[in-house]
């Protein structure tokens, strides 16, 4: 079906239309006025100033059949805002329209997969050249999708939309085998992973391929670096990675258009499919489809991997089939790395990133120190790292006290939130209405004691104060007072129950402001 498509045009499957410099938007005009929308509540939400600084140069780059994509200037800007504000723009442009299920921030200049050497001209060139190929097609085109090069059986689908008809999420050129950090935390996953991609009888022995581990500790990663390797080892193999959301988007639009046949079609046809963030997958008919495709694949002996946020027992939105199919192989964990393992990922990052800067410098010393403070997943550990890029650029002299500074936000993400007194009292005053110098007086008005003696009740229970400590930070009190104190509310609470849900609001309240 692809006859007419040369070697060259097909190689430009590598790269997706709209990560192009210059070449925008591909939906309807309405969807820019949503996109406008988006902007104005951003700025609205976040000030302007933060608006500027991350969403200033946003463009939209595709709009349709409920995907949509946001181009970014820079790797840089993207990975931010993938990490600090997609939900938040996802959550807006959901509300301003139900139909969009999918919200992508992608790179303008970037070509994901391509030669380090290609220019964006050359790409912009080979683009024209397959779009007029394309025309000459007398019938349905082929897939854009990263993988589906080496996919030919996958390239003649039967839409008659050239950029739609995408199989696999795209591939992050950055993840592969090479820049992942081996340790005990995810040796046996890693290994396991290596096998899969590098030999077809290994991969028999773990199919599926279940790894499983919580948010940001690398399975994405690991998964495409498979599909990359596999594709490296295997130019011809049909390799398809896909995200269980992207799953979902593909046969609902395949459904909606009367593809859904054509689309199981396809997907028999491969060799490695590989399915990420498992814990998305829902509804009931999704699930059957999904179910009878790793059925057939399986029983051909066809490799399937996939990664979760949680061993496939614990899938409880799954359909009990498809839970004990994935059990059916090898289940893997990754656990969270250690200080060596989170030194190596900051120097790699480091490694990488001085291709795009070759004058950033960031001392040994300091990555120790990140390394050392930063002990949550892969995902804080490239947060920290790009903060602290970010702020070198203007502040060149950089030392461990002001990183603690501007990395504290995320250092507290890591750990449980410390309750303390002085939140306690300034959030019970304020709910109350009374001041903190009232709190911590002697009068024993109702409307003050009431408040004093909740805070001090809340002091006993969200912090690990003694008696006599607390009694002193309310102004000085025996701890006779704040026992007191507490076995009343406790007492009351237990019989009033709108008194029981006002404790129950402060609690949210001080560990959301503490
Ligand atoms: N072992 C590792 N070696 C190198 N980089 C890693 C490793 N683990 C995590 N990372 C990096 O941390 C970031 C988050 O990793 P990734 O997105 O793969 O996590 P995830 O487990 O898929 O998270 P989620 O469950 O939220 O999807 C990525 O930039 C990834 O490259």
């Amino acid at each position: 079906m692809h006859n007419g498509i040369d070697k060259e045009a097909k190689s430009d499957f590598l790269f997706p239309v709209n990560l192009i410099e210059g070449n925008e938007m591909t939906g309807s005009s309405g969807a820019e006025k949503t996109f406008d929308r988006v902007k104005a509540q951003l700025k609205a939400r976040l000030g302007s100033e933060v608006y500027s600084s991350w969403f200033g140069r946003m463009k939209l780059a595709e709009a349709s059949k409920g995907l949509v994509r946001i181009s970014v200037p820079t790797a840089f800007l993207r990975s931010w805002i993938n990490s600090h504000y997609l939900e938040l723009i996802s959550e807006i442009w959901k509300a301003e329209d139900s139909e969009v299920l999918k919200v992508d921030i992608v790179v303008r200049t970037a070509t994901r997969l391509a030669a380090p050497t290609e220019d964006v001209e050359k790409v912009q060139q080979r683009r024209k050249a397959t779009r007029q190929t394309h025309t000459t097609l007398s019938t349905g085109t082929t897939a854009n999708t990263t993988l589906e090069r080496a996919a030919p059986s996958l390239q003649s689908a039967p839409s008659g939309d050239f950029r739609q008809n995408v199989l696999g999420s795209p591939l992050d050129a950055r993840y592969t085998f090479q820049s992942f950090v081996e340790g005990p935390s995810n040796r046996v996953a890693f290994a396991a992973a290596r096998a899969v991609a590098e030999s077809a009888q290994s991969a028999v022995r773990f199919n599926p391929l279940f790894i499983h581990a919580t948010v940001g500790l690398g399975k994405t990663h690991l998964l495409q670096a498979i599909a990359a390797e596999s594709l490296k080892q295997n130019p011809h193999s049909r390799v398809v990675y896909l995200t269980a959301e992207y799953f979902m988007w593909r046969f609902a639009t395949a459904i909606r258009d009367n593809n859904a046949l054509s689309l199981k079609e396809q997907l028999r046809d491969i060799d490695l499919l590989i399915i990420d963030d498992m814990q998305f997958l829902q509804g009931k008919s999704i699930q059957h489809e999904f179910c009878h495709l790793i059925n057939m694949l399986l029983d051909s002996a066809k490799q399937v991997v996939v990664a979760a946020d949680r061993p496939p027992s614990e899938l409880e939105s799954l359909e009990p089939r498809v839970r004990s199919r994935l059990n059916g192989g090898v289940a893997l964990e990754m656990q969270t790395p250690d200080f060596g393992m989170r030194l190596s990922m900051l120097k790699t990052r480091l490694e990488t990133a001085k291709v795009e800067d070759p004058a950033l410098a960031i001392n040994e010393e300091i990555l120790s120190h990140v390394a050392r403070t930063v002990t949550g997943s892969g995902r804080e550990l490239e947060g920290a790292f790009n903060q602290l890029v970010f702020r070198q650029s203007f502040e060149p002299q950089l030392n461990i006290e002001r990183i603690d500074e501007i990395l504290g936000h995320i250092y507290r993400s890591g750990e449980p939130k410390r309750v303390r007194i002085e939140d306690i009292q300034r959030i019970v005053a304020r709910h109350y209405n009374v001041s903190k110098t009232e709190l911590l007086s002697n009068r024993r008005t109702r409307t003050i004691v009431k408040p004093r003696q909740i805070a001090m009740y809340l002091a006993k229970v969200m912090t690990p104060r003694s008696l006599p400590e607390i009694g002193r930070r309310f102004g000085g009190r025996d701890h006779t007072t704040v026992l007191h104190a507490v076995r009343k509310i406790e007492d009351l609470s237990g019989a009033d129950n709108t008194l029981a849900q006002e404790l129950e609001l402060l609690r949210r309240l001080i560990t959301d402001q503490a």
